[in-house]
């Protein structure tokens, strides 16, 4: 988190390019859009869905690394979950073979298939609340201790917290009040937020509920399919990053 931190300060971005690579030309696509894109990056997300279903995806994703400049974190959206000396062996696919910087972790398995990816350096988001139902049948359901699951998922991860501190959350676009409520509970966890572009996420609303009131910073938001297909793919991540500065400059009274 350090690491994004950084970024994010130096280059006043807090978008994170997404890349779902799919159609013609993908490994040219791909380095062209990691070209056109990186000076507005704070962060690249390779989706590892993309890369698997390739017969040369592993592959292709040690390419994107070396392609990908090591100062911008590459999170490798992976959605692991399983028990810990399996979730060892998913941290070490991620890190030490394909040398990602950061991982998503689903956490419905518990603490310990978290904690395994919790290494030095590294960023673990810890799926809370998911872009693709604003209204969600499993993490909004009420919890007899009171809250929703996606509340209980962000508790789990603000105590694991102190201990580690390079945990974060997902926690999508699509559900602005959610996203408040967790900033909430979690005000100094970063978070990555997918569901803006494609999906219709509310970008003023994203960056009014869930910005960090400490620093302005605090959210890494993600687009995978509108910069992907976009003509210009730099022009419209430089796009995304003005539209997020212009509101942040708004919700903080400064320029950012
Ligand atoms: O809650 C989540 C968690 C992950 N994703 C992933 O992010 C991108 C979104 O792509 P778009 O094209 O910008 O919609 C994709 O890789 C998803 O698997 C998510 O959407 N929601």
């Amino acid at each position: 988190m350090d690491q994004l931190t950084r970024r994010a300060q130096t280059t006043g971005s807090l978008l994170c390019v997404g890349l779902d690579p799919v159609g013609e030309n993908v490994e040219t696509r791909l380095r062209e859009v990691v070209e056109q894109t990186a000076e507005y990056a704070a962060g690249f997300k390779p989706n590892l869905a993309f890369f698997l279903a390739r017969p040369d995806g592993v592959a292709l994703l040690q390419r994107l690394r070396e392609w990908i400049p090591r100062e911008v974190p590459m999170i490798l959206d992976g959605k692991f979950g399983d028990i810990a000396n399996t979730a060892e062996r998913y941290a070490a696919f991620a890190y030490d073979i394909i040398g990602a910087d950061g991982v998503t972790v689903n956490p419905y398995m518990g603490d310990d298939a978290i904690v395994p990816f919790a290494r030095p350096g590294k960023a673990v988001f810890v799926l809370a609340k998911t872009s693709n139902k604003p209204a969600h049948s499993l993490q909004d359901e009420q919890l007899v201790r009171g809250g929703t699951l996606s509340d209980l998922a962000a508790d789990v991860v603000q105590d694991l917290y102190p201990q580690h501190p390079d945990l974060g959350l997902v926690v999508g676009a699509t559900n602005a009040d959610a996203l408040a409520r967790l900033r909430q509970r979690c005000p100094e966890l970063w978070f990555l937020v997918p569901g803006v572009g494609a999906q219709g996420g509310d970008l003023a609303a994203t960056v009014q509920a869930g910005c960090r009131a400490s620093d302005g910073l605090g959210l890494l938001i993600n687009t995978s399919r509108s910069i992907w297909q976009a003509a210009d793919a730099g022009a419209a991540a430089r796009d995304l990053t003005e539209q997020i500065n212009a509101l942040r400059s708004e919700r903080f009274s400064a320029t950012i």
